[in-house]
């Protein structure tokens, strides 16, 4: 019984820093190209260039509904936003340098998580 609660201790504690990771991701000044999903009737060619869009609300619905197992199943949701920006945007334009300062970002919070 004991290991099974600490399981899922480990579990919730993991969830509960990756609550706070997003909060910290969402209220960045840069964060606004990544704050929705990308609208593909708006912007051209997104919908043919990117397979698998994410934005921080998709990630938060994800959060609140239980979707993440581990802090790297959310890490991998947040990289893939990183990486859409770089695949589409341009390294510089405004919203290539936003994913580039949010990528730096985040990946500083996750040295201090550590
Ligand atoms: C990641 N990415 C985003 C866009 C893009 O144009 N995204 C919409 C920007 C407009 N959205 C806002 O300005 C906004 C949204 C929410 C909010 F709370 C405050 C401001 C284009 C290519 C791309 O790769």
């Amino acid at each position: 019984c004991y290991k099974i609660a600490q399981i899922s201790k480990d579990d919730n504690s993991q969830l509960a820093v990756c609550r706070v990771l997003l909060a910290e991701l969402e209220a960045h000044k840069d964060a606004w190209p990544f704050l929705t999903p990308v609208n593909h009737k708006v912007i051209l060619g997104y919908r043919k260039v990117i397979k698998r869009p994410m934005d921080f609300s998709t990630i938060r619905r994800k959060l609140n509904n239980n979707l993440y197992f581990s802090l790297e199943t959310f890490m991998g949701d947040v990289n893939l936003v990183f990486d859409n920006c770089e695949k589409f945007n341009e390294d510089d334009s405004e919203i290539g340098r936003a994913g580039h300062n949010m990528r730096k970002f985040f990946d500083e919070l996750l040295q201090l998580k550590k």
